[in-house]
């Protein structure tokens, strides 16, 4: 059967990349997408702003939702201090195994802990099974209208905690209406909107970053 589109992107970076050299990884997606095949991943624009973002931050415990094929996830892990952890969540058998390659050949496999399963699932189970008591970023990418659940969940849980900051892909482009209108109503958190380019194009998209301001 043919290969699938993730599997296209993994090759890709198989015959481009440098083992072990995070950036080489980056930059042979973002060509291959921009060349190649269109994919979903966050991009080189977006990209920027996340990295400045996690620099800025330097967070300790980092939270992904929705890894596909790894490319944030090796953006993220690339800039992440020693001894941080970082939970990526992913529920497609098939792009979870995709990405946990794109990891591995960005030799970060040390620094993430990919977990298969859906967001909803995992969410109450995080502290009890990884020990960990709050995220300092949570980076959401998965479908658009598991967004504002998964935030109230995570709120529930105690995993957002006063300042906590949500990093959102998509506000525009496909959009998170009701994610938005939350954060940016809430008085419990100050958002503010980057605004960038959907990947690959030049269509109108951003990151909208919220900062938990405590109950
Ligand atoms: C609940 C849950 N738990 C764990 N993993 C979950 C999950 N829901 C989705 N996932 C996983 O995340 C990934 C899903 C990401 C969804 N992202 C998107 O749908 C997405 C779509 C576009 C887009 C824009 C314009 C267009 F014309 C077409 C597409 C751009 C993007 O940057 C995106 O992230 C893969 C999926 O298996
Ligand atoms: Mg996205």
């Amino acid at each position: 059967t043919r290969k699938s589109r993730p599997q296209r992107l993994l090759k890709a970076v198989e015959g481009k990349a440098t083992l072990g050299d995070p950036q080489s990884v980056i930059t042979a997606i973002d060509h291959f997408c921009r060349h190649k095949e269109w994919a979903m991943n966050v991009g080189d624009e977006k990209g920027s702003i996340l990295d400045s973002l996690v620099i800025e931050l330097s967070p300790v415990n980092v939270l992904e939702l929705g890894t596909y094929c790894g490319y944030s996830t090796v953006r993220i892990a690339r800039l992440l201090p020693p001894g941080a952890r970082f939970i990526t969540l992913e529920f497609n058998p098939d792009y979870a195994a995709v990405a946990r390659q794109v990891i591995g050949w960005a030799g970060l496999e040390d620094k993430v802990q990919l977990v298969e399963g859906a967001s909803g699932d995992w969410i109450p189970r995080l502290r009890e099974h990884f020990g960990v008591q709050m995220f300092d970023l949570v980076f959401l990418d998965h479908w658009k209208d598991q967004y504002l659940p998964d935030t109230k969940q995570l709120e529930e849980c105690g995993l957002i905690q006063k300042g906590t900051v949500l990093l959102a892909d998509n506000v525009i482009c496909p959009g998170t209406p009701d994610y938005l209108k939350y954060v940016r109503n809430s008085p419990h958190y100050d958002s503010r909107y980057y605004r960038s380019h959907l990947e690959y194009t030049k269509v109108e998209d951003g990151l909208e970053k919220s900062v938990f301001l405590g109950f």
